[in-house]
């Protein structure tokens, strides 16, 4: 089954939700027409790393997000990765990836599992407890968000159970955009899995992201790649292909676990 992916690698506009609100609503007013069965966001797009002001920007149980992102889905008929957005619950606030399918059904919530100390996140945000599975148009994915991509004890637990999907949104900075992409491509060879992975362009006051939003086939292949400004990047998957690649070399069948802990 081919899915048609399109990755929105924006520019967000610190500590602004109404401007990055706008700005996402005309991105998918211009993908509609194009046929994307699956749309991904980057990390934290409504208010970027304005840390100190959550308690003003961040939204009260992601509400606000959730209900914008699913009039989108339902409007243009496209399931959403809907990037993450802050959250702010009762106990602080964490930074929630947001999965929407078509018919605007909240399909899977996850907070971001390891805080990035370089970006003050364990300063003010929590740490989430969620699973990184979930399933949707009947594949199944793992979700994450930027700085987990460099646990890959974490990546491969959606794997295995069932993933053929990894999906990363981020706010990536260039000062490491090899690590991202060398990190991506590697988890994409160890999983056997497509990486589908969005990160921002643009800067804050203390960083400039990197952009190279990718779709990485299951053999490590690189479908597309974006550049380090605004654009759409998107490719084709097929699901299929990862049964193929790991019947080539079956490296779930040669694991050894009772050697792993
Ligand atoms: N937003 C993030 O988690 C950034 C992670 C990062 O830059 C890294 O090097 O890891």
């Amino acid at each position: 089954m081919n899915i048609k992916v399109g990755i929105i690698q924006m520019n967000i506009e610190f500590g602004s939700p109404e401007h990055n609100r706008t700005k996402v609503a005309k991105a998918f007013s211009d993908l509609a027409n194009k046929n994307y069965d699956l749309i991904l966001l980057p990390e934290l797009w409504t208010t970027g790393y304005d840390l100190t002001r959550l308690d003003e920007i961040s939204d009260k149980n992601a509400e606000e997000s959730i209900a914008f992102i699913q009039g989108l889905a339902k409007k243009y008929q496209v399931d959403v990765i809907g990037g993450s957005v802050a959250n702010q619950k009762e106990d602080g606030v964490y930074n929630t990836m947001i999965v929407i399918n078509r018919n605007g059904e909240l399909i899977h919530e996850y907070s971001k599992l390891h805080l990035f100390k370089l970006m003050d996140e364990h300063h003010h945000l929590e740490a989430g407890k969620d699973s990184p599975s979930f399933t949707l148009a009947n594949i199944k994915f793992g979700g994450f968000i930027c700085y987990d991509i460099r646990f890959p004890e974490w990546i491969r637990k959606p794997v295995l159970e069932g993933a053929t999907v990894l999906v990363v949104v981020a706010e990536w900075p260039t000062a490491r955009i090899d690590h991202w992409i060398t990190l991506l491509r590697a988890r994409a060879i160890e999983n056997q899995s497509y990486v589908i992975a969005c990160n921002r362009v643009g800067a804050d006051p203390n960083n400039t992201f990197g952009g190279n939003s990718m779709i990485i086939d299951p053999w490590g292949e690189m479908i597309a790649q974006g550049s380090d400004q605004e654009e759409i990047v998107s490719g084709i998957i097929d699901a299929e292909k990862v049964a193929e690649i790991r019947t080539r070399i079956p490296i779930f069948d040669d694991r050894r676990p009772s050697f792993y802990n």
